[in-house]
């Protein structure tokens, strides 16, 4: 099977994740920034997460190094701009990329002037290959939550204009759902979509609450709903999203080896999933490299690809009519 050349749609991808590393040492000397090498490969190396990772919290210590250059609004754009060119070149038709805004606030830039960057380099990009996109804003479970609704407000701005999803991220403790109910309900208000991160580390109990008090309409991993009857229930009910994410879940001991992982059996018994990167950078990875891995390892054929090509399509956060342009790609 070749690829390369299939239509691919991700719908969960770090923009912080997914820098090219020589873009870190370019944006890193422009800025005067010191980082620990001028080379290319220890710079790479640095930025993936080892095999010899722990959890997730060893895991998210990757993302200091690009997140030191991603202060500026032309380094910010620059990215986003390469991320899309990056997944346009090898076939994705359409990508949602998540970030944290509040991230990027460290040498005085605005909401605003943040998210203006992010959606300013994926138009460039649209504009210049075969791709269409969305941005997730993602708000960090462990951060002060005093500014969420600033980002939620200066967001609102850009909404179906680039923006279209509300999302938690960062570390997963169990239970962390109750806190955020006020926050998702207010983005909810203003016209968001909701994604959250649970049941990637976390039991499958924060699945269940995420549906239900956060009124996620889709899920970042999901995969430990496989131990809690309740979450599965719900999920397959309500045609919840998975958003999967192998590699990333190998890497943060999620689970201990591909062939582990829930994912065929979720897609045997029509649980609505899809395939994604998580970080193109820190997990090493492409849309093309996620696909090979998981068709092997669970021996999927050419219409079982097509089958979760057209699940990603439905579970989109696209517009009917970006949907449409999609579903003609599919076989
Ligand atoms: O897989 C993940 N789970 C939870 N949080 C994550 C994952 N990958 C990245 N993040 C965090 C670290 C980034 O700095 C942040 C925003 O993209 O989201
Ligand atoms: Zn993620």
């Amino acid at each position: 099977m070749n690829y390369s050349s299939l239509p691919k749609i991700d719908l969960h991808c770090h923009l912080d994740g997914s820098v090219r590393p020589q873009t870190i040492i370019d944006l890193a000397n422009q800025q005067n920034i010191s980082i620990p090498s001028q080379d290319i490969n220890e710079i790479r190396s640095l930025m993936i997460a080892p095999e010899t990772c722990q959890n997730l919290e060893e895991y998210l210590m990757r993302f200091d190094l690009p997140l030191s250059v991603m202060q500026t609004q032309a380094g910010i754009e620059r990215i986003s701009f390469e991320l899309f060119e990056d997944a346009a070149k090898e076939n994705v038709k359409y990508f949602e990329v998540r970030f944290g805004p509040q991230l990027h606030q460290l040498q005085g830039l605005s909401f605003d002037q943040i998210i203006g960057s992010v959606v300013k380099g994926m138009q460039r990009a649209e504009a210049m290959y075969d791709i269409k996109g969305n941005y997730i804003l993602s708000i960090l479970r462990t951060f002060p939550k005093d500014n969420i609704r600033d980002v939620i407000d200066a967001g609102a701005a850009y909404l179906n204009k680039g923006v279209v999803a509300f999302d938690l991220a960062g570390a997963e403790l169990p239970g962390f759902c109750s806190e955020f109910i006020p926050y998702v309900d207010y983005a909810i208000e203003k016209g968001y979509r909701i994604t959250i991160h649970a049941g990637e580390q976390g039991v499958g109990q924060n699945v269940f609450d995420a549906v239900t008090m956060l009124k996620a309409e889709r899920v970042g991993h999901g995969i430990h709903i496989s131990g809690h009857q309740g979450a599965y229930d719900l999920v397959k009910q309500q045609n919840i999203g998975l958003e999967t994410c192998p590699s990333s879940n190998i890497q943060t001991k999620a689970v201990d080896k591909l062939s582990e992982h829930p994912l065929k059996a979720f897609y045997e018994d029509a649980l609505p999933i899809t395939i994604n990167t998580d970080n193109r950078t820190v997990s090493n990875t492409t849309m093309t490299d996620e696909i090979r891995k998981v068709m092997e390892e669970f021996n999927l054929s050419r219409e079982d690809y097509f089958n979760i090509y057209k699940i990603s399509v439905e579970q989109a956060f696209a517009s009917d009519e970006v949907k449409q342009h999609l579903m003609s790609f599919a076989d």
